[in-house]
């Protein structure tokens, strides 16, 4: 048996939110308040929105009223299998306990009449601080193995199986009311010869099964990201393309990948020991990589190109035994995938296409080497034998310099709009909240938007759970979504959102780019991120594909007083009404630009049209305390 064989694991925790209570749509009253005094007397830091009876709390959280979280709080929206002992300390299930380190392991925290989370770590390598995930990074090779270190016990969860009905694989939302607005938008392609754009998808010469495919999901016209993109990769020229968020970035490089797969007569075969893949698509998060592989194998359907998704927190075995099926596009968190390649199951000779989605978050945040690493795999064609594609909403300058160590010299700039700006169908409100106020904040404005989907960004794991506990327990049908959750439970909790079983979803930045959840009418930044790039991505889960949309952020001037000017600059590039108080904010000197001194709120253009470029060539691109700030939650697995 390979040490990569393993038993399948029991079946997903099945979820189960209160039924037929709505009453937090209500007035205050009925938000459940009053049930044991919030803030005060001991409870659990997380708690289950899975109760079947309507009451998110336990009987000992709600005979003493708490929210003063006990253990390192990972249980919520769970199934009855307890998670907690009676005295709040971890019980085991399924052997999946502590595997990242000890996210799982500190105890005792507690929120602070201050407001603030105070998490006491305890020695068995508890929580390690915001960079947890980033000390993973490319960690992902040991935690599949038996844990014979004792602390690494194996990873045995394996997805449901995907449906296999089309309307299932097909299914799409709606473009919406501004989708031909994208047409207005400005675009600029940098660099020598770039190819004529299309206009329709028939220009894009595209075979049958793939016309059928575009056709079915929906898609009637091309994106200007997709006008522009398509012919420029399927002239074999590199490309880094910046579109806002939701805008259909995902199809611009999978469609002539595909096309030309298809055109070459690639096929899958399970004949082979070792796959070799044509193509090799990157995204930092698990949740993300999934929605690539979903997106890819619904554009493949009925045709012999066959894609594969391998990510951190899922069998390695079930994921090899996948790839051993036959492998031509290969859908990875660049962790696993560096994993599987070194196990000796994926080849790289045949590799042609390398795709960077959040091409700046890949290459940002100090996991360059790691980056870097990948592209010296043994058997990686070299740049000039690859072609690269990098795609992303937001690219600092310093990124762009980076990135063009991974591109061919007559690599094209894609531009589509402003480089870094807010999708324009987002509309931004900001309110000035201090930290005390926020979740009284809260519930006022989920009270106002009733059933619709709404995403809550908090900046830690375990304010997550706070939150989300804390709107259980105010009967707010809610989930939440965090590196420390298990992978399971993060699907689930997807599912659960997207159903709109929970239309609150709180997370962390694990959740801000990429995610394409249909109907998501609000994003509340609870916490403003401490990087404007980051809230550009986090406003993008709304918005997208010509809906509109709404964000609020809670500003607390303590503390998000260094983001002013950029949200300012943000808020007057998308036209928005810029408040009075912000502006305030940026003169009274509160904003300090000392945060991330060398970055530019904006690269407005292609970075090689600046005289700058050349010359910091040799520049350390990553800022660490930016990237610390940032790493919270992404996760290199
Ligand atoms: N030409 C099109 N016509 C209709 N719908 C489209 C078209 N192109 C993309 N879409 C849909 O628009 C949505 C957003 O696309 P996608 O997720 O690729 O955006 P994105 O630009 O990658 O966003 P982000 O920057 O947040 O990652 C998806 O649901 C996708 O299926």
């Amino acid at each position: 048996m390979d040490d990569w064989e393993e038993e399948e694991t029991p079946t997903v925790t099945t979820y189960s939110p209160p039924e037929g209570n709505d009453s937090w749509k209500s007035e205050r009253s009925e938000f459940g308040r009053g049930r044991g005094g919030r803030g005060r007397g001991r409870g659990r830091g997380s708690e289950s929105s899975n109760h079947t009876d309507g009451d998110s709390w336990n009987s000992s959280a709600r005979e003493t009223g708490g929210f003063r979280g006990r253990g390192r709080s990972r249980g919520f929206g769970r199934n009855n299998q307890s998670e907690f002992s009676e005295n709040g300390n971890e019980v085991n299930e399924n052997g999946f306990r502590g595997r990242r380190g000890g996210g799982r392991g500190g105890r005792g925290g507690r929120f602070r009449q201050d407001g603030e989370w105070s998490g006491q770590n305890d020695s068995r390598g508890g929580y390690r601080g915001k960079d947890e995930e980033v000390l993973s990074a490319g960690g992902d090779q040991n935690q599949d193995k038996d844990g014979a270190d004792g602390e690494r016990p194996r990873v045995t969860y394996v997805p449901p199986t995907l449906p296999e009905d089309e309307d299932s694989i097909f299914s799409h939302y709606e473009t919406g009311i501004n989708f031909n607005k994208y047409d207005e938008i400005l675009v600029d392609v940098s660099g020598l010869n770039p190819p004529q754009a299309i206009m329709t998808f028939e220009e894009a010469r595209l075979c049958e099964s793939l016309k059928r495919n575009v056709s079915k999901s929906g898609y009637v016209k091309p994106t200007p990201v997709q006008k522009h993109g398509i012919p420029i990769i399927s002239a074999g020229r590199d490309l880094m393309a910046c579109a806002q968020t939701g805008s259909g970035k995902t199809a611009a490089f999978l469609l002539p990948i595909l096309q030309q797969l298809m055109a070459d007569g690639v096929a899958a075969s399970h004949f082979s020991d070792i796959q070799e893949p044509e193509a090799l698509i990157l995204a930092p998060t698990r949740d993300l990589i999934n929605q690539i592989f979903l997106e890819a194998r619904k554009f493949s359907f009925g045709t012999c190109v066959r894609p594969v998704v391998v990510y951190g927190g899922v069998s390695t075995g079930h994921q090899i035994r996948e790839i051993m099926r036959g492998c031509n596009v290969l859908c990875g968190t660049p962790g696993r995938l560096m994993d599987v390649i070194g196990r000796g199951k994926v080849g790289l000779s045949k590799l042609r296409y390398l795709v960077l989605d959040e091409a700046d978050r890949m290459l940002d945040m100090g996991f360059e080497p790691e980056m870097r690493k990948l592209v010296g795999s043994p058997g990686m064609p070299s740049k000039e034998d690859r072609q690269t594609l990098m795609f992303s909403a937001t690219y600092p300058e310093d990124i762009q310099r980076l990135a063009a160590d991974f591109l061919k010299t007559d690599y094209l700039f894609l531009a589509v709009g402003i480089v870094g700006g807010a999708c324009s169908d987002v509309e931004q409100k900001f309110v000035q909240v201090s930290k005390f106020a926020k979740r009284e904040q809260l519930l006022d404005l989920l009270k106002t938007t009733g059933l619709e989907r709404t995403m809550v960004f908090v900046e830690t794991k375990r304010l997550a759970d706070f939150i989300a506990a804390f709107l259980c327990q105010e009967n707010v049908p809610t989930t939440s979504i965090h590196g420390d959750r298990e992978q399971r439970e993060r699907e689930q909790a997807l599912a659960d959102f997207r159903s709109g079983k929970c239309p609150v979803l709180v997370a962390t930045s694990v959740a801000a780019r990429g995610l394409d959840i249909p109907d998501v009418q609000h994003v509340v930044n609870f916490d403003l991120p401490k990087d404007i790039d980051e809230y550009v991505h986090r406003i993008g889960r709304t918005g997208r594909c010509g809906n509109t949309g709404r964000a609020v952020s809670f500003f607390d001037a303590d503390v998000d007083g260094q983001l002013a000017r950029s949200l300012v600059t943000i808020l007057s590039k998308a036209q928005q009404e810029v408040p009075s108080w912000l502006e305030e904010c940026v003169f009274s000197g509160s904003s300090s630009s000392s945060y991330n001194p060398c970055r530019k709120p904006f690269a407005s253009t292609d970075s090689r049209k600046m005289g700058s470029f050349q010359d910091n060539q040799n520049q350390s691109a990553v800022q660490p305390a930016a990237a610390a700030a940032a790493a919270e939650e992404e996760e290199w697995e």
